[in-house]
């Protein structure tokens, strides 16, 4: 029985880097966390301790900020720099990923005037992109976590079978509501990649706010198919969504009824945990597989 060395990839992991355009005096910035493994030849590091082909991750961590001295752009743009950089730095480097989250942040009004240098932490959601150089091929997955939405209404949840443990009732009005994640994969590199990103992330927005939905599971599809009908340069989606439940309070014990049959007051328990965890890939039938463009992003199925 021999023993060997299997797949394996090292990197720095989120190197913090924010990057302020003073070129006039209404600033701008932009707030990353950025993460890069390389892969190649790098056995003998592992079986015998020789560091004749470890590009040093404090080195990969020093050429983050670096790169950044010479603008950012797109999370997507600047993970394809550093990604190309890394895989072409020496001939045993084969390949590199390199994730990039974003956190947006707006500007301050004062008086209804937007600050110059002042800003806000936009939302709690973050853009993501992750950048993967496999010899001479380059993918890129753009996405987002953490877009909290919910909706009233216009969503029912029945049909399902009864085992012997199923106590759920049928419901034809709750609220939905979930926290997205969802990363979809370009079958280009040349793309304004900001204008697709806003485009995707309008598209599933008004997809979940316009499906009448049947399940979460139809709402996570329907979101995926919609932004596949309008962005032709995009292979896939992949979606994660915890349903954050909210559950009708029994108000009866204070003689109080609270139902959504009709109008007026509703209150629910918002239940943090546990929750349903609906995954799936919505995807073109003659998509090119690129499994490898996902490789290390854990949260999907
Ligand atoms: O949209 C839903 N999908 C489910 O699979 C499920 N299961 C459950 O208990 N509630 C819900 N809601």
């Amino acid at each position: 029985m021999g023993i060997m060395l299997g797949p394996n990839q090292y990197g720095k992991a989120e190197v913090r880097v924010v990057a302020v355009d003073r070129t006039s005096s209404r600033h701008s910035l932009v707030d990353l966390n950025v993460s890069s493994a390389l892969r190649g030849d790098f056995a003998a590091a592992h079986t015998v301790g020789d560091n004749s082909h470890v590009l040093t991750t404090d080195a990969q961590k020093n050429t983050v900020f670096a790169f950044a001295r010479d603008g950012v752009g797109s999370p997507e743009a600047f993970g394809l720099r550093l990604a190309r950089h890394f895989a072409g730095a020496y001939d045993w480097i084969t390949g590199a990923r390199v994730a990039v989250e974003s956190y947006g942040w707006e500007r301050i009004s004062v008086g209804g005037v937007e600050h110059d240098h002042s800003f806000r932490r936009a939302g709690g959601e973050t853009r993501t992109a992750v950048v993967t150089v496999d010899g001479d091929r380059a993918h890129v997955v753009a996405g987002l976590t953490d877009l909290v939405v919910l909706k009233t209404t216009g969503s029912e949840f029945r049909g399902f079978p009864r085992d012997r443990y199923t106590t759920l009732a049928e419901t034809r009005d709750r609220i939905l509501a979930t926290a997205v994640t969802a990363r979809w994969r370009y079958t280009t590199t040349d793309l304004d990649f900001d204008a697709c990103f806003a485009g995707v992330r309008t598209t599933l927005l008004e997809t979940f706010a316009a499906t009448h939905s049947l399940a979460l599971q139809q709402s996570l599809y329907a979101m995926g198919e919609a932004v596949l009908e309008q962005f032709s340069d995009i292979a896939e989606v992949r979606m994660s969504m915890p349903n954050r439940h909210h559950f009708l309070q029994d108000l009866s014990a204070y003689g109080l009824d609270n139902t959504p049959d009709g109008p007026g007051l509703v209150v629910y328990h918002a239940d943090d945990r546990p929750y349903g965890l609906i995954e799936g890939t919505v995807l073109r039938d003659d998509a090119d597989p690129a499994e490898i463009a996902w490789q290390g992003t854990p949260g999907f199925c």
